[in-house]
């Protein structure tokens, strides 16, 4: 097993071609993470010279590969925080509050106090839903931790960036899509620092070529960190939907992540219960696993309008597992049904 400072020594033999020192002195090397035969760590670099430092980082990754009792590494590139990318500077002077991001006419959040409440399924489904109601719809999956976006829309590979500066998204089911997952391995942690975050959701707002979109969703990591903080205090953001399941603990979680989104003076669209009752594929009998209704009446409680009650339903999860959302794979479903209506509601509204 190797340790920290082996890493580090590693790292040192290579050189970073701007100051000519070695990445560990020139200050490049942040959040290493050392686990086990895991490493991962991240060159914070300016993003003008993404190209040029990519062999860098390839000559990072093999040296530490080469070392004794390594087994998986994961280097990746991310933007210097105190560096606004050039063409951004050049465009606008510094923006005072939160900025519209050009090309996008509105940006909704989905989020979640709590993880595993289904989330990014709601988001996958409302994306594509809204793309079938003809809204051009990107779909930003900003949960660093654990980004699900990739597996649920069957998006694989790695965005291109031919010119160094600009990152081209991928598409799948008619829907623009950008993902940390596409960077980074299957099954990999990431290991984030608060300014590395910044950096990266900023990156992936401004610097990936979403085109002309309708609307941008932009799928939360669960609880109230330092993305959705950045997201709000630096975007314009239309609004953010709720996900959250009946029991009692979720909701409490959902509660806190409100909160925060009116602190943040984002307005709620409204709340989604997921896993509401559970419709049995067999025989079709209703069943309330986690309770039912809570986040109805949690609802009505806080004063925020309630979009949906989702069923825990098998073919949503095979839909995701298999890389089509339900609302592509089974469109004249009852389950499509309802995210349609959600996507259908916040067209009327005004806000996708
Ligand atoms: N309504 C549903 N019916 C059946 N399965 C569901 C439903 N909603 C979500 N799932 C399944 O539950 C699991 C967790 O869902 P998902 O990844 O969307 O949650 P999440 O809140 O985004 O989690 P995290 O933020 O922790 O990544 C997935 O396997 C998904 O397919």
């Amino acid at each position: 097993m190797a340790d920290r400072d082996t890493v580090l020594a590693a790292l040192k033999q290579v050189v970073d071609p701007a100051s000519g020192t070695d990445i560990v002195s020139a200050g490049l090397v942040r959040g290493l993470n050392v686990e086990g035969n895991t490493v991962r760590f991240v060159l914070e670099i300016d993003p003008a010279k993404a190209e040029a430092m990519e062999p860098v980082r390839a000559a990072a990754e093999a040296k530490v590969r080469a070392l004794e009792g390594v087994g998986t590494v994961s280097a990746m590139l991310t933007a210097h925080s105190d560096k606004k990318p050039p063409e951004l500077k050049a465009k606008r002077p510094a923006p005072q509050g939160p900025q519209k991001v050009p090309g996008i006419g509105h940006i909704i959040a989905v989020a979640s106090g709590k993880g595993g409440v289904g989330k990014s399924t709601i988001a996958a489904n409302l994306a594509v839903a809204l793309a079938a109601e003809g809204r051009r719809v990107g779909l930003l999956d900003a949960d660093v931790y654990g980004p699900s976006q990739p597996r649920m829309l069957g998006a694989k590979g790695r965005p291109a960036s031919p010119d160094g500066k600009t990152i081209l998204p991928l598409q799948a089911h008619g829907v623009t899509v950008m993902s940390m997952g596409f960077m980074t391995e299957e099954g990999q942690a990431v290991v984030w620092r608060g300014p590395m975050l910044m950096s990266a959701l900023q990156q992936m707002m401004l610097q990936v070529d979403w085109g002309e979109l309708d609307i941008l969703i932009v799928d939360l990591p669960p609880g109230t960190g330092d993305v959705q903080l950045t997201l709000t205090q630096k975007f314009a953001i239309d609004g953010a939907v709720i996900v959250s399941t009946p029991q009692d603990v979720a909701l409490l979680d959902a509660r806190k992540g409100i909160d925060m989104f009116r602190q943040m003076k984002t307005p709620i669209l409204g709340m989604i219960e997921n896993m509401s009752t559970h419709i049995c594929s067999n025989c079709g009998h209703e069943e309330h696993v986690f309770g039912h209704g809570g986040v109805s009446a949690e609802a009505a409680k806080l004063g925020v309008p309630l979009l949906a009650e989702i069923p825990l339903h098998l073919e949503i999860r095979l839909a995701s597992d298999g890389g089509t959302p339900v609302v592509t794979a089974q469109p004249d479903s009852p389950q499509a049904a309802a995210f349609r209506k959600v996507a259908r509601a916040l067209v009327a509204q005004g806000v996708a």
